[in-house]
């Protein structure tokens, strides 16, 4: 691990690292925020936060604001990029595809398939490093903005025994029924929908809660959404998830936030509550 960024911020340290990934087999950058009680030794538990479509690493520790919450509640925050990057990855000239939209699946198709799997850099590779790094429990929960909204829903719902809880601001539930879904599902996984349903937050909560996948736990889901978000009734549609979690019994707190936009202005604007809800799942007891 090579530590390329250090700031001091509300009496903790934001660091920015770089690493080589045997998820994607390149290098990458991964923002982790320790709260004042990291660095006097405590071990914190994780908040891992995904970003969405066009996001490095930088989005969310710049523009989120989100250091002096979890200063306040003793939490490790971990950030990473959202795709493999380099000159010898696959690249699509759209912003939805390619570097920077990894979509946090593993892909399946060439010639994605060669770098393109953020699900087990997310769910396996990341936790371990950072656990072994950093003074870092292995007690975690997972957040995400739109594409990274989908990933966190699609970690948890696939994971529920390694995260204490899952939210989303501005989450894509569907991607299996959307534009911007279907077009990566379709380019990562190949054209089968059926393949998709493994990676699709409305899928798995329906999945779930007929006993597939194995899992008993069902993770309580928390997400605001913007009223004034141009993406949500193309491509975010949160009333899908709202349809099945209400169909399954699946505990989904969904807030309709009026007045709010897509951007890291909306984020900002709640992240404290997101943060604090965590805090709460993430400091009970087993
Ligand atoms: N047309 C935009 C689309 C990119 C965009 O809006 N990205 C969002 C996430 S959208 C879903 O995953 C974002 O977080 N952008 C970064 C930011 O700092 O706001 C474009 O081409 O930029």
């Amino acid at each position: 691990m090579k530590q390329i960024e250090q700031h001091a911020c509300f009496g903790g340290r934001q660091e920015v690292w770089q690493h080589p990934s045997s998820s994607t087999g390149t290098l990458m950058n991964v923002g982790v925020y320790l709260p004042p009680q990291a660095l006097a030794g405590e071990k914190c538990p994780v908040l891992y936060w995904l970003s969405g479509l066009t996001c490095t690493e930088q989005n969310f520790i710049t523009k989120a604001g989100a250091q002096q919450h979890a200063a306040h509640h003793g939490l490790i925050l971990v950030a990473p990029d959202t795709s493999p990057r380099g000159k010898d990855v696959a690249d699509d000239e759209g912003y939805d595809l390619g570097q920077g939209a990894g979509f946090y699946v593993n892909a399946t198709q060439a010639p994605w398939a060669d770098h393109y799997r953020m699900y087990d850099y997310v769910v396996d590779e990341l936790p371990a490093l950072v656990e072994a790094h950093f003074p870092a429990s292995d007690v975690r929960s997972i957040l995400g903005h739109s594409m990274g909204g989908h990933g966190a829903l699609v970690v948890a719902l696939r994971n529920p025994e390694r995260y204490r809880s899952v939210s989303a601001f501005a989450p894509i539930v569907a991607p299996s029924q959307v534009p911007w879904g279907q077009k990566v599902l379709g380019a990562y996984l190949g054209n089968d929908p059926q393949a998709w349903k493994a990676w699709d937050s409305v899928a798995l909560v329906e999945a779930l809660a007929a006993g597939q996948h194995g899992a008993s736990i069902r993770p309580p889901i928390l997400i605001d959404q913007g009223g004034e978000d141009a993406y949500l009734h193309e491509q975010l549609r949160p009333e899908l998830l709202e349809a099945a979690c209400a169909a399954t019994r699946h505990p989904l707190e969904l807030r309709l936030q009026p007045g709010y936009d897509h951007s890291y202005y909306f984020i900002a604007s709640f992240i404290g509550e997101h943060i604090a809800w965590h805090a709460q799942a993430l400091q009970e007891a087993p």
